[in-house]
């Protein structure tokens, strides 16, 4: 189910982010181009992984997760909320701080309430910074985090609670996979 994205990942341009080694891949940048086999084994794989039992909403993070998070939503039913860079100013946003290996930033939480809940998904942890930000919000918020999906993990970041993810990477001057989880 994960050959395409770890033959995908092993082969993908890399660049330099200041003093980062980022990876280009479709799944965490769109770019070149987004296969839909590939977004379908993503998503596919999440939902066999995850716990989706009584689950109220999806949240996302603002860009990559809104793909693989569209798509999981469309197979599940559960609804979906995008944490967004942008400042809404609705009834109960929850603004939070986000710093990752080369960007820092705000993120807004909306359309989650006390006693939701929730699972996480995302395209890729690195630094752990945004998702650490987005579990802050959600705790802010009072929701139930129930599990956390991250295709694409990079290294060991600690986030601060269990979170699952497709595949574990290490980079250099190219990526290497070095776990799979199914
Ligand atoms: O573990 P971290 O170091 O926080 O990195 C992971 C985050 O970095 C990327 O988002 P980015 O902020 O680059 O925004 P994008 O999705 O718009 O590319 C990615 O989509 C994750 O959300
Ligand atoms: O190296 C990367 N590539 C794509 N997205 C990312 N988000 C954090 N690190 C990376």
């Amino acid at each position: 189910m994960l050959d395409r994205l770890v033959e995908s990942l092993e082969t993908c341009p890399m660049v330099k982010r200041g003093e980062y080694n980022y990876f280009i891949h479709p799944i965490t940048d769109g770019v070149p181009i987004v296969d839909p086999a590939l977004l379908r084994d993503v998503a596919a794989a999440m939902v066999k992984v995850m716990d989706l039992n009584n689950v109220d909403k999806i949240v996302v993070v603002e860009a990559m997760g809104i793909h693989i998070g569209s798509v999981l939503s469309t197979m599940t039913d559960i609804p979906m909320t995008v944490m967004r860079k942008r400042v809404y100013n609705l009834p109960h946003e929850v603004p939070v701080h986000q710093t990752t290996g080369y960007s820092k930033g705000e993120l807004y939480l909306n359309g989650v309430y006390k006693g939701d809940r929730v699972v996480i998904i995302d395209d890729v942890v690195s630094t752990g910074g945004t998702m650490k930000a987005l579990l802050k919000a959600l705790e802010i918020a009072g929701a139930e985090v129930v599990d956390v999906c991250i295709a694409i993990q990079r290294g060991d970041p600690n986030i601060g609670r269990p979170y699952k993810s497709l595949v574990k990477i290490e980079v250099d001057e190219r990526v290497h996979v070095v776990q799979r989880y199914i």
